[in-house]
């Protein structure tokens, strides 16, 4: 019986592609403070008024397209890089989810459980890099899980690893195979967020989004700055991959209503691209460690098709980490 018990916490997807399922699930996940950061009342008008009514259909039809006879890829997945970190450890490995199943409450319990001898549950988030709206969320909802339930062990988390030697090493190594074949340039697309959010995190109050190359300018901002943690995954795989400036972009995805996010969006990079003499493109996409519906449905399906109809001739989406050796190592040296 080990005293070190590990728990991979990640996003979450709905239980089936069904309407139903996918409403309950966009309203817990869209109902998160830290996700949509407005006032309770108005959000819960937003969301269940305009955003899940709405959105619930069209989603699940993109879940279905993804949806695989085990469940939901990120699931799936999720579940298997907890088996194999086990079995690489030589730790008990627990999963839970942000939003749906399995909960942070089931996953504690089964550990207070079945971990007898656990003194310590040291907590990875399936996030390398810090925003609000992911691993901030994620985190401080396992804690409150865990100080609500008077469990017998202590509770650790390690830090963003959006710099981390051994995860830059494995993202690299991940992306160097496809580096063989012709391409025109190498598309770093991360998931967006809205401004505001970046701003919040600003513990300088003055720094943030002040200047277009903040994020360059050192600062103790960066610490919960997440526009300034994907910069620096991108330029330390630059770094390894040995590319220069022409041969890469970074854009972000997956923009959610009318306020101003990160830019520039990734469908108008791909839509712009073809016109700039880009015709082979790779996409890789360093914000999800598994695959899930916003890269294999929004990059491999709904990118691709972008790109192609713009005059671009050849599209490949670069696989997430998912269950590569190198990663369940880095996993394995990181906790
Ligand atoms: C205001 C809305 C959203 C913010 C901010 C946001 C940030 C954010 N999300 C991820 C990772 C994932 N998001 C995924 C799906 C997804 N994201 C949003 C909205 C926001 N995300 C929605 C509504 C959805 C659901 C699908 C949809 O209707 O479009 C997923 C995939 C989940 C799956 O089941 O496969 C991931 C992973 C990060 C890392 C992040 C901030 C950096
Ligand atoms: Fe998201
Ligand atoms: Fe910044």
């Amino acid at each position: 019986m080990s005293k070190k018990v590990l728990l991979l916490a990640n996003l979450g997807s709905p239980d089936s592609f069904a309407v139903k399922d996918v409403r309950k699930y966009l309203r817990e996940f869209l109902m998160d403070g830290r996700v949509i950061d407005i006032p309770k009342v108005p959000r819960y008008l937003l969301v269940n008024g305009i955003i899940a009514p709405f959105r619930a259909p069209r989603s699940a039809k993109k879940y279905k397209s993804i949806w695989t006879q085990e469940g939901s890829p990120l699931i799936v997945l999720s579940e298997k890089l907890r088996a194999r970190v086990e079995e690489k450890t030589g730790l008990p490995a627990y999963l839970s989810m942000r939003y749906g199943n399995p909960t942070p409450q089931a996953s504690l319990s089964e550990i207070q459980e079945y971990q007898p001898n656990a003194e310590e549950v040291v907590l990875f988030p399936l996030y390398p890099h810090y925003a609000m709206s992911s691993y901030e969320t994620a985190v401080e909802y396992v804690k409150e899980v865990w100080e609500k339930g008077n469990y017998a062990f202590q509770l650790k988390i390690v830090d963003p690893y959006y710099n981390h030697p051994d995860y830059i090493q494995a993202l690299s190594n991940s992306i160097k195979p496809f580096l063989r074949e012709e391409f025109d340039h190498l598309l770093f697309s991360y998931h967006g967020v809205p401004e505001r959010h970046i701003l919040k995190g600003d513990i300088t109050g003055n720094h943030c989004l002040k200047s277009t190359d903040c994020c360059r300018t050192p600062s103790p901002a960066h610490k919960f700055c997440y526009r300034h943690q994907v910069f620096e995954t991108t330029r330390l795989v630059i770094e390894q991959l040995n590319l220069n400036d022409e041969e890469y972009s970074v854009s972000f995805q997956s923009r959610l209503g009318s306020d101003k996010w990160l830019g520039p969006a990734t469908s108008d990079v791909l839509a712009q691209l073809p016109g700039k003499g880009v015709k082979k493109i790779l996409v890789v996409t360093p914000a999800f460690v598994s695959d899930c519906l916003e890269t294999i449905e929004e990059i491999g399906m709904e990118g691709r098709e972008t790109f192609l109809e713009a005059g671009g001739e050849k599209f490949t989406a670069i696989p997430c980490l998912n269950l590569s050796d190198e990663w369940v190592e880095a996993i394995g040296k990181m906790v």
